[in-house]
């Protein structure tokens, strides 16, 4: 079969512009990219008129295959990426999360060995779930050798994966000396823990226990401690899954101070709301069950101004599925229900929808937030995020005339549940192409497992540049530095 594929006709966008062009591919890469390129002998055409071409999604946010809560998700490597590539998005941003004690690497390799069935491409951000001098030595070889550039920190979980202070100090000084970026799940989860042992002794047990648990302000305190510290060291920081007013407007003043603070939005956090955690049926609000839980509606006008404004930069999932059974562990306390939702299939064609049909954004402006930040943020660019040549030849070919209504009955993620579900959308792929090769083209899907890539990382992307350089002009200023 030729590697050679031309898809013809279509407008091109990228963040910065859209432009009536062609795009070549070969082996993998694209090629050229110009109006009116000839087909080569025995390429394969692809119509791509009256549409556009992008580049693939990246969700910087999911879990496959992640033993959590007592269980582990529906979706292993090869059914969640597969589910991704059906929806346009090419690449994702796993995590290794360690047990408690574990050393890094073996948890890395663990995860390494399950990624390999993965049909697109993928790469891992590693937890730092607890401190001592094996973690400090450990980030440095999952830096320089294995291209990880991202370590996440869980302020909630506690008696889990939770992170306390010293360990969120000693790793953002140790990330900042690797080049790597700090992420943060900001909740605070001494209140969380708190908060649940409070409702359940008034005898609230069901999920609407969940979101009364973790209310804004429990997110907003951990977003303004982890800022404060990445501040004070100098270090850049990524808040990941933002839910409420409260924590973007955190992110926003401290951005306005002129702090590399970067914050991620959950497609399922700008469309549903907390009502669904007082549904009657157990196993519909169960279902709904994530965290940072679903916010009142007003929260959600919030997050699409920061992303229009540019304090909000990516759009994740956060795709973590459990099907009614296992959801089914927390029928009698909610604290116990396993916290994780789906997405990784709608993403891209919720956030068309709900943005760029809505005029919230831009179709550059959507790239922007569903490739090409994340692809920046975390070095990836411009091998991903980009429609140029001698980017990766990972393009969705988008049909903002195409509609569907989004539901479990169609989506072929494994999770059992749609939270999007009866939601009808205009513009969805018409075709995805990982690598070069149509994975997906009108409606059938074409994964291959393990035809996926291990992405490596590089350290020290351009925020760390401007800040070496902000530390310079300031260091005498500061103790700690
Ligand atoms: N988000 C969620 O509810 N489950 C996955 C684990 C996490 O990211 O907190
Ligand atoms: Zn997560």
């Amino acid at each position: 079969m030729s590697d050679t594929l031309l898809i013809r006709g279509g407008t091109v966008v990228n963040a910065d512009r859209e432009t009536r062009a062609d795009v070549l591919c070969v082996g993998g890469q694209i090629a050229a990219v110009g109006l009116d390129l000839d087909a080569p002998a025995g390429a394969t055409v692809v119509d791509a008129g009256g549409q556009y071409v992008l580049p693939g999604g990246i969700d910087p946010h999911t879990h496959m295959q992640l033993p959590f809560m007592g269980t582990v998700t529906r979706d292993d490597f090869y059914s969640g990426t597969a589910a991704a590539l059906a929806g346009g998005t090419t690449t994702i941003l796993d995590f290794v999360i360690p047990d408690p004690k574990q050393p890094l690497m073996d948890a890395y390799r663990t995860w390494r060995g399950w990624a390999e069935k993965a049909a697109s491409d993928y790469s891992f951000h590693v937890a730092i779930t607890w401190w001592d001098e094996s973690v400090h030595a450990d980030m440095g070889t999952l830096v320089r050798e294995e291209g990880v550039n991202s370590f996440k920190h869980f302020m909630a979980y506690k008696n889990a994966i939770m992170c306390d202070d010293e360990t969120l100090v000693r790793s953002f000084r140790r990330a900042l000396e690797l080049g790597a970026m700090p992420t943060v799940h900001a909740e605070n989860g001494e209140l969380v823990f708190l908060l649940q042992q409070e409702m359940k002794a008034q005898g609230v047990l069901g999920p609407e226990g969940h979101p009364l648990s973790r209310p804004p302000a429990v997110e907003a305190e951990a977003a303004q401690r982890a800022i404060a510290i990445a501040d004070v060291l100098n270090v850049p920081i990524y808040v990941v899954h933002v839910s409420c007013a409260e924590s973007a407007e955190a992110i926003a003043r401290a951005r306005a101070r002129g702090q590399r603070v970067f914050g991620e939005v959950l497609a399922g956090h700008l469309v549903v709301d907390d009502s669904v955690y007082r549904h009657p049926d157990f196993a519909f609000a169960a279902a709904h069950v994530m965290s940072p839980p679903f916010r009142e509606k007003t929260h959600q006008e919030a997050l699409w101004r920061g992303l229009q404004a540019g304090h909000l930069h990516t759009t994740a999932t956060d795709h973590c599925t459990f099907c009614a059974q296992q959801k089914a562990a927390g029928l009698f306390d909610f604290s116990k229900i396993p916290n994780g939702t789906g997405g990784v299939e709608e993403r891209l064609a919720v956030l068309w929808d709900a943005g760029v049909n809505t005029g919230r954004l831009t179709p550059s402006e959507f790239v922007a937030i569903t490739s090409a930040n994340a692809a920046k943020l975390f070095n990836l660019y411009p091998r991903k995020g980009l429609v140029a040549p001698g980017a990766d030849a990972d393009l969705v070919v988008w049909d903002p005339a195409a509609s569907k209504t989004l539901s479990v009955a169609t989506q072929h993620s494994l999770g059992d549940f749609n939270i999007f579900e009866g939601r009808t959308v205009t513009g969805a792929p018409s075709h995805t192409l990982s690598q070069g090769r149509v994975v997906f083209a009108q409606g059938d899907l074409r994964a291959e497992r393990g035809a996926g890539r291990y992405l490596k990382r590089p350290p020290f992307g351009p925020q760390f540049t401007a800040l070496g350089k902000k530390a310079a002009l300031h260091a005498p200023t500061s103790v700690l530095r």
